[in-house]
């Protein structure tokens, strides 16, 4: 699968991405207005741009943390198991927090660590996906914050990869074959 050969055709711009971001970030904070110090929580890998760039638009005291979740391996097929890799540095009870998470796809992975971070009774669990696919969706769930629905198409870039590829584009690509007809 990974071997065969693709182009990859803009989806969401670079230029696209930020201009939602900044919309976004203004959603967080007068959702979180007041708060003592949020928690933003990161899911590894495929979140570390969408992190990097919605925490310097948050105007509020915040925390960073990462979580490190896997399901997809090399392939385009989840395994619907959610591997936990890496947990949370800190504490997270009593406190608000704020998941962040390129894309929810079937929902497997974004719905399991909701669950189990839920249940370490915060004070406020929200989450937000830059990309949103729900005509996949496999598991009840939705993000409470989105940046873009998207059609079902795989995407790379902005921190999402094909089998480790791809993360460093700046902007959102779908996947094309060009072995098929
Ligand atoms: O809604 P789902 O169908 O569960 O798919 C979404 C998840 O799949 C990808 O992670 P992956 O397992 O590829 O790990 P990665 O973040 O390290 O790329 C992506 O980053 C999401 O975390
Ligand atoms: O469209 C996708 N692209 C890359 N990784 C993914 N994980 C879930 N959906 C996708």
């Amino acid at each position: 699968m990974t071997d065969r050969p693709y182009v990859i055709d803009v989806m969401i711009s670079a230029k696209a991405i930020a201009a939602r971001i900044e919309e976004l970030s203004e959603e967080i904070a007068s959702e979180f207005e007041g708060t003592d110090k949020l928690v933003v929580v990161g899911l590894l890998r495929g979140s570390f741009v969408f992190i990097a760039d919605l925490v310097r638009e948050l105007d509020l005291p915040i925390e960073v943390d990462f979580l490190e979740a896997s399901s997809y391996g090399d392939g385009m097929e989840s395994s619907r198991e959610v591997r936990i890799l890496k947990d949370l540095r800190g504490a997270i009870e009593g406190r608000d927090v704020l998941v962040v998470e390129d894309i929810v796809d079937t929902g497997h992975t974004l719905s399991h660590v909701s669950k189990l971070l839920q249940s370490r009774n915060p004070a406020r669990l929200k989450t937000i996906a830059l990309l949103d696919k729900p005509s996949r969706r496999e598991v009840d769930f939705r993000a409470d914050h989105i940046g873009f629905e998207i059609p079902d198409e795989f995407v790379v870039g902005y921190g999402i990869d094909f089998a480790q590829r791809n993360r460093n584009l700046p902007h959102i690509g779908k996947v094309r074959f060009t072995d098929e007809a």
